[in-house]
């Protein structure tokens, strides 16, 4: 008999060549149909299951699986469904994919950054007559399911209650206690079923226990798992954490349940001192996260032994189960098939099935003996020193040139207000300027060019032409719009950030590292292996031709070095600040490229710098000054006359609002359609005095927003904000977007300024903001 267990806590539902993505857009654009759609789910399903049991995997999650979003499955089981989807006509199916969607008649719920990942969910939405009910239990669905049909007892995962109730939105904070009440009932239900059908683990997944919780939350907690313990089951409860450390240890692992998950690897060693520090109970068991569940590199196996040698001094072998530090998801499904990358960084990389070879191979190790794994611990010691000391990861120039900067504060030589008065004169753009935020739309037609490219099929020379008349009909239809500032589309671009990866030097792509992003959309993360440098400039070609069609100025576009850092996989031998210090220095070469040939607005994207937020307090700060530091250097150096901006697409900006102000960038764009406008207070409050372009349509979502609606959320952030600060665009780029949603609804948001600019009754250029406070109210409500 074992005693210790391996076990993964979710895995990749996308499949190895992205075959989710084809079946679910297949069934949206009704080619197949949902019986279709089902059968092809299930075989996904039970491969990934099949798979992970052939690969020596003791505890199988199931239910991690999911149509779209985890978060939504679990607040349509509890029947968390908003008002404006409550039908009893539509089918259930129907109405989770329009509240992640949206349709017709309603605005799709709000997708936001899951924890400091690059992963979406659709936020739960609770309104006044909100009582959760019990739809379908989801997990006992699939637990039966693995059973029946593979003969395997998994390991049913479910969102736990708590953070359920903490993602969601649409209560007041004191109504938490009384909520999570109301969810109590539905999960004792669901477990008492799983126990019934003869599930030994239930797996319950409380990553906000590893966020900073005030007492009364844990309070919280631990009445919740006083309520879901029930001493008559069988059923093993596992309260589940990822991302970080806990922050009370001692209370978490002393709720009534059988076992907790710890992350033993983005802990900064935390979770290890505290189970030092406090032991941990003797009847619990301990999930001991110990191979990275976020990045692509090998494990070091002896230091992994090291690590599990040090809790098997607290925690017993039968009471300890072998893991990732969190679900799989976030990483590709298996290098195996990327038979191009050179054999020293392919030997140093593990996606998914790997890091699972990995947790059993260390699982191995404690049931028969450190002899029994002796070799393949030698093996990778080899491999990965043989990638350690590869010479194409060091370049001394970029090295040298970080430290020249070293003690140096990259700053702009003019002030703000003497930019605007310049950028003024020079760009004479007319009171609230419309503009897009970079991308357009990524027809079929361009993607199939660029296949066919990337397949040889097609020449260079025969794509960049392709690409050029693509730009040129574009910026003929943006000057029809009646657009104010133009951008080229990105339409040369498979990613904003892979596509600058496979130009810097540092970086390696791969064929098939799909990793989720939303619905069924993926990245592709290039990995960072050694320094990054520039060889050659990236844009130029495509942002001047463009240029050159147009008296309009066209923004020269970037992707920022946070936003590079924490989209890729990089690197861990040197610090994360390290690395956005050598990207934004080859941005800084780009910059200066684009300004040579003319180019006067460059916007330096800077999507991800919210979600790189570490999820502890105590290291906000930090984090912050180093990405406020390496946007900087990127973009210091430009001239006075040219004017910065930046982009930014989430919802929560009251916390870096600060930061963002010290970015110093002349116009930030940023996304606001889907929360309803929420967020322009913290930009009032915070006195923000720079342009601001406020998303006034959601591109998330298929639907054409009306002029009068779009009319509505300008004149709703002008109560606040001051006209001569403010620009309108949509919430983020325009790439998944088909033409026909495009054009209409970019003529509507032309149309929607118009009117407002008209009521204004200041059409044309205006003088500089002067004097004006910020918060001036220039329009009544209408
Ligand atoms: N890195 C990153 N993170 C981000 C964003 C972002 O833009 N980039 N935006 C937010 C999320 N938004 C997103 C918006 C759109 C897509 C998206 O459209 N993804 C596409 C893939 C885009 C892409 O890389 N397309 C390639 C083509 C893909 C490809 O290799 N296709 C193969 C087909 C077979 C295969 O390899 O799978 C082929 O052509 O041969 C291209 O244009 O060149 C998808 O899921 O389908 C993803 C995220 C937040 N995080
Ligand atoms: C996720 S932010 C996207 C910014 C980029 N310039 C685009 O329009 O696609
Ligand atoms: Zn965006």
């Amino acid at each position: 008999m074992k005693k210790t267990r391996s076990s993964t806590i979710g895995y990749p539902r996308i499949g190895e060549k992205r075959e989710w993505k084809e079946a679910l857009e297949a069934f949206w654009s009704k080619s197949i149909t949902e019986e279709d759609l089902l059968r092809k789910m299930e075989a996904l399903r039970l491969n990934d299951l099949q798979k992970q049991k052939n690969l020596g995997i003791d505890l199988i999650p199931v239910g991690d699986f999911s149509f779209y979003d985890h978060v939504l499955d679990t607040a349509v089981m509890f029947g968390l469904i908003p008002r404006r989807f409550r039908s009893d006509e539509t089918p259930l199916l129907q109405t989770y994919f329009d509240i992640a969607r949206g349709n017709k008649e309603a605005v799709a719920s709000e997708m936001t950054k899951w924890f400091n990942t690059n992963y979406h969910y659709i936020v739960p939405e609770f309104d006044q007559n909100t009582a959760p009910v019990l739809k379908e239990n989801r997990p006992l669905t699939y637990f039966l399911e693995a059973k029946n049909k593979l003969g395997i007892t998994g390991k049913p995962v479910l969102l736990g209650p708590v953070t359920l109730l903490k993602l969601s939105k649409g209560y007041k904070q004191e109504e938490f206690g009384p909520l999570l009440k109301t969810l109590v009932p539905l999960y004792q239900q669901v477990l008492k079923e799983l126990d019934e059908a003869g599930a030994e683990w239930v797996q319950l997944d409380e990553p906000v226990l590893s966020t900073d919780l005030t007492k009364t939350e844990i309070g919280h907690v631990k009445d919740v798992y006083e309520q879901l313990h029930s001493p008559a089951a069988n059923l093993k409860l596992l309260v589940q954490t990822y991302f970080e450390s806990v922050s009370d240890y001692e209370a978490i692992i002393s709720l009534p349940v059988d076992g907790i998950g710890l992350d033993f690897v983005h802990d900064d060693g935390a979770n290890l001192d505290a189970l030092k520090k406090y032991g941990f109970p003797a009847d619990k068991t301990l999930a001991a996260g110990v191979v990275n569940g976020r990045n692509v590199w090998g494990s070091d196996l002896e230091e992994k032994w090291g690590l599990l040698e040090a809790i098997r001094g607290i925690v017993s072998d039968n009471r300890l189960i072998v893991q990732p530090s969190c679900s799989l998801l976030h990483v590709p499904v298996t290098v195996k098939t990327e038979d191009h990358l050179e054999p020293e960084l392919k030997g140093a990389l593990a996606f998914a099935d790997q890091k699972i070879d990995e947790i059993t191979l260390l699982t191995k190790g404690i049931n028969e003996g450190r002899p029994s794994i002796e070799d393949e611990i030698k093996t990778r010691e080899e491999t990965l020193q043989i990638f350690r000391q590869s010479p194409s990861r060091t370049k001394p120039h970029v090295q040298n040139e970080v430290s020249e900067w070293e003690g140096k504060e990259p700053a702009r030589d003019f002030s703000f207000t003497a930019r605007q008065a310049l950028h003024q004169d020079i760009f004479k753009l007319p009171v609230l300027p419309t503009t897009t935020i970079g991308s357009l739309p990524q027809t079929t037609e361009i993607r199939q060019a660029r296949s066919r490219y990337r397949h040889g099929e097609w020449s260079t020379a025969a794509y960049d032409a392709f690409i050029q008349k693509k730009v040129a009909e574009w910026i003929e239809v943006q000057e029809w719009i009646g657009l104010d500032v133009l951008v080229h589309g990105e339409f040369e671009r498979n990613d904003m950030v892979e596509y600058f990866g496979e130009k810097l030097d540092g970086f390696a792509f791969t064929k098939y590292g799909w990793v989720q992003s939303y619905g069924s959309r993926s990245v592709k993360p290039p990995i960072i292996y050694g320094d990054v440098a520039l060889p050659e400039p990236m844009t130029t070609k495509d942002i001047t031709y463009a240029q050159s069609l147009t008296d309009k100025p066209v923004k020269g576009m970037l992707t920022g070095p946070v936003t590079i850092y924490k989209w890729s996989f990089p690197r861990e031998d040197i610090r994360a600040f390290e690395v956005t210090k050598q990207l934004a220095l080859a941005l800084q070469n780009e910059i200066s490229h684009l300004e040579k040939n003319g180019i006067g607005m460059i916007q330096v994207d800077e999507p991800a710098l919210r979600e790189g937020l570490p999820l502890k307090d105590a290291k906000k700060q930090q984090y912050l000054q180093e990405a406020i530091y390496a946007f900087k250097l990127a973009t210091c150096t430009v001239k006075k006359e040219t004017q910065v901006h930046t982009h930014m697409c989430y919802s929560e900006f009251g916390e870096i609002i600060d930061s963002i102000k010290q970015l110093d960038a002349d116009v930030i764009s940023i996304e606001t359609a889907r929360s309803h406008g929420e967020l322009i207070a913290d930009f009032e409050k915070a006195s923000y005095d720079k342009g601001i372009g406020l998303g006034v349509y959601d591109i998330h979502s298929p639907r054409v927003p009306s002029t009068e609606e779009m009319e509505t959320s300008i004149r709703r952030a002008l109560q606040v904000l001051h006209p001569q600060q403010f620009w309108v665009n949509p919430d983020c780029g325009l790439k998944t977007r088909g033409i026909d949603e495009t054009v209409p609804s970019l003529k509507n948001m032309v149309e929607a300024t118009q009117r407002v600019r008209e009521a204004l009754g200041s059409v044309g250029a205006v003088p500089a903001l002067g004097s004006v406070p910020v918060t001036t109210r220039n329009l009544s409500n209408p």
